[in-house]
């Protein structure tokens, strides 16, 4: 397809998945704006719909009602034709919502090493409770854990990229194909 095309058609439903702190909500809103793209970011949606933040949610409800109502927004958010979707670090690794994310869009997995992901975590404003403040070498083997953990579920995207070569062009040639 060139790219005047997909232009026209646009790229249709994206969930980008992957780790904390791998870039979802920096790119989808960057790959949105490039692609003429409506974006949602699925734990902002889970914030406004709670009224709290998601660090008060862990601790007023737990992590278990938290991750029903995660999976719950995922299925019930109307989405536009043409949507970029920054989904939440576990989402993908819990009930059918990996399956239900490939029947229904495009899903995307920006891979990064623990090691990344850790530098990137200390250095980030937003608070994360799964990581429960961990910081240095702790952190990095509780990222290279929970990973292998989780990457069974990563591995199931329809499109799986090394996330230090990302930028907006390149998401959107991928996601054309
Ligand atoms: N090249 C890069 N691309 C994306 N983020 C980067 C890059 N370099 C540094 N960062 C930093 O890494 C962090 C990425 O955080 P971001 O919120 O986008 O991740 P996320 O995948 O949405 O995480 P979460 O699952 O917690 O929502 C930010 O603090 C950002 O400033
Ligand atoms: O990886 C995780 O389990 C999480 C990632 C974040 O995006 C949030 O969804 C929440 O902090 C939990
Ligand atoms: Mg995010």
């Amino acid at each position: 397809m060139s790219d005047i095309d997909t232009e026209k058609k646009g790229l249709g439903l994206v969930f980008l998945i992957g780790f904390m702190g791998c870039g979802k909500t920096t790119w989808g809103k960057k790959l949105a704006a490039h692609t003429n793209s409506a974006f949602i970011d699925l734990d902002h949606a889970l914030e406004e719909k709670a009224g709290m933040s998601i660090a008060e949610y862990f601790s007023s409800f737990g992590e278990e009602a938290f991750r029903k109502l995660e999976s719950d927004i995922l299925k019930t958010t109307p989405y536009a034709e043409n949507t970029i979707v920054s989904t939440g670090g576990g989402l993908p690794c819990f009930f059918d919502n990996m399956a239900w994310m490939n029947t229904n869009g495009k899903t995307l997995y920006i891979k990064h090493s623990p090691k990344t992901l850790a530098h990137r975590l200390e250095n980030s404003k937003t608070e994360r409770p799964v990581l429960q403040g961990k910081k240095g070498d702790e952190l990095v083997d509780f990222i290279t854990e929970r990973l292998a953990a989780r990457e069974g579920y990563y591995m199931q995207a329809r499109y799986i990229i090394d996330g230090l070569l990302i930028s907006a062009e390149m998401l959107q040639e991928t996601l054309s194909v």
